[in-house]
């Protein structure tokens, strides 16, 4: 259970084993100001100008590998109803959190709770918690969910598929612009399955010296991020670290590696990560809409 930042961080100083080497840490640039430069996309527009929502989306994905996107048709409501959710499950006492820690360590599930996947090989940690769990297609996922909070399947479940429905639209927006066939990205395996990964970053003692999560790019197709009010996303762009200000009841879209691989590279998977802060906990939810584990990526423009 130490390895669960949550359980024993409170009124703690930042362990040596948290602290990047100097090239790691953000240092200064731990508080860039949010930027309001990653574009905002009105997707209610698309029904009167799809033309114009496509090259928005086009030109984002080209320029920053990211774009916000706002009128998506998950209500509010259920955006909200499950920020409460994620929230709940990070907060749960330490013995229930201890007892879906173990169940994971005890390999039974297909979900894990952790914070790494590879805690006991890497040298530094990153300052979260992560839930991960399957969440497409939807019924054979979520049987194997965690079973506490005890509304968690019912509020995720719901999220689970408008979120993924939305992915379905954007993906298509994107085919369109980049010429292909419809259904192209939507088919079933290149979008075939998507995860769920809830992180938590608690307040952390110096925020300068470590990281909620290391740079990285994500490994997939498109990635749909609920990231709440707290700021805490940085976007590398032309050699700087850019903040993603946190706007109610949108959500951060960024594009994989898969993405860009098939475009031939006209379509950007940008390199990202998660800062922490002292005084407040930060909870973000990304699905990640994944190809089949049989899919044969080709270059498809
Ligand atoms: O917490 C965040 O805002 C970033 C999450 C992220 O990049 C990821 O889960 O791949
Ligand atoms: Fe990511």
């Amino acid at each position: 259970m130490d390895k669960l930042v949550s359980i024993w961080s409170k009124d703690q100083s930042l362990p040596e084993n948290y602290i990047f080497p100097p090239e790691n840490r953000p240092g200064k640039f731990v508080d860039v100001p949010p930027s309001d430069t990653i574009p905002v996309i009105d997707l209610s527009k698309t029904v009167d100008n799809r033309t114009d929502t496509i090259q928005q989306i086009l030109q984002a994905s080209k320029e920053f590998g990211f774009f916000q996107v706002i009128n998506h048709g998950v209500s509010e409501k259920l955006i909200n109803d499950n920020m409460s959710m994620f929230e709940e499950l990070h907060g749960m006492s330490a013995e229930d959190k201890a007892s879906l820690f173990s169940e994971y360590e005890s390999k039974s599930c297909s979900w894990l709770f952790s914070s790494a996947l590879i805690y006991d090989s890497e040298e530094i940690h990153c300052w979260r918690d992560n839930l991960k769990h399957p969440c497409y297609p939807l019924q054979e996922s979520m049987q194997h969910w965690p079973q506490k909070p005890t509304r968690y399947r019912e509020v995720v479940g719901k999220y689970s598929v408008e979120v993924n429905k939305l992915g379905s639209v954007i993906l298509e927006l994107i085919c369109e612009g980049l010429g292909l066939e419809s259904g192209y990205l939507g088919d079933y395996k290149l979008s075939g399955s998507a995860l769920m990964s809830v992180n938590h970053y608690p307040p952390c003692p110096d925020p300068s010296l470590t990281l909620g999560l290391l740079k990285h790019c994500d490994p997939n197709l498109i990635t749909i991020l609920l990231q709440g009010d707290v700021s805490g996303l940085q976007v590398f762009k032309d050699g700087q670290w850019i903040a993603v200000h946190p706007l109610p009841s949108a959500f951060v879209v960024n594009l994989g590696l898969v993405l860009q691989i098939i475009s031939n590279d006209k379509l950007r998977s940008v390199e990202h990560r998660a800062v922490t802060n002292s005084k407040k906990a930060r909870t973000s939810a990304a699905i990640f809409i994944t190809p089949t584990s049989d899919s044969i990526l080709e270059l498809a423009c």
